[in-house]
């Protein structure tokens, strides 16, 4: 379960605190969770304080009882994060380094963790890709990298921010379909309202407050209805 005890986020600028979260409570029990909501209405934020990588400035923030402020590396762990632009996680030279090296914790055999990344290559159809440079690959493939080195670590959740946001329609789905195909929670950021129509619950977030949160056709009517509202 991930809870958010009146959890809020502020930080320091030259002008003063800047609130990017108000105090949240929140227990995300659902198997797919969405987040939508305008640009720079504290989305990133939100998602970014389940696996720590933001702790909150007052109240606590537990994923299956574990405090992000005190046990971040034991959170990390269990939360995967895909950021929007996949770079940001591609750390090795090739596609198979890279998943091998996602796999260190859980494969301790060399050999073995080296076999097992290339089935999780096969898994995402990039088997023939295994040794190119990961510059050579296309904005979907990396995605799917990325993705990919994530679930090598078993996350019990994974969090994605926005990871269809710069794919074509094709890739774009692709993605999708392995993220709404997982077995794990999924929070998921997303400007693409059809996807967060597929979640089983959607928070809408504003001005750094969640706005509503409830069924999915309701929060992206909400959402819709705020968008015509702001002048
Ligand atoms: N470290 C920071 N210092 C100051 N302001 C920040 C910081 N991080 C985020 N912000 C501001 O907080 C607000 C919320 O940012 P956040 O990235 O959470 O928005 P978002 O809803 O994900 O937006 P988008 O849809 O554009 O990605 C924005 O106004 C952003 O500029």
């Amino acid at each position: 379960m991930i809870e958010l005890q009146s959890a809020s986020v502020v930080v320091d600028s030259p002008q003063g605190p800047i609130t990017l979260l108000e105090p949240t409570s929140l227990s995300l029990t659902e198997h797919r969770i969405g987040i939508i909501g305008p640009n720079g209405s504290g989305k990133s934020t939100l998602a970014r304080l389940l696996n720590g990588l933001v702790l909150p400035a007052a109240g606590q923030v537990l994923i299956n009882g574990l405090d992000t402020g005190h046990e971040g590396r034991e959170v990390r762990r269990r939360v995967g994060f895909v950021f929007t632009h996949p770079d940001a996680q591609l750390v090795m030279p090739t596609p198979l380094e890279d998943v091998t090296l996602s796999l260190r914790r859980s494969v301790t055999d060399k050999r073995e963790r080296r076999e097992r990344a290339r089935e999780v290559l096969a898994g995402i159809g990039l088997a023939d890709r295994a040794e190119v440079s990961v510059h050579a690959l296309s904005g979907g493939q990396k995605q799917l990298l990325a993705l990919a080195g994530v679930l090598a670590t078993d996350p019990e959740i994974v969090v994605a921010d926005e990871p269809t946001t710069l794919l074509d329609l094709r890739n774009a789905r692709l993605v999708a379909d392995r993220l709404f195909g997982l077995r794990q929670r999924l929070v998921l950021v997303t400007h693409d309202l059809d996807l967060a129509r597929r979640c089983d619950r959607v928070l809408v977030v504003d001005d750094a407050r969640v706005v509503f949160d409830g069924a999915s056709d309701a929060a992206v009517d909400h959402y819709i209805a705020l968008a015509e509202a702001t002048p």
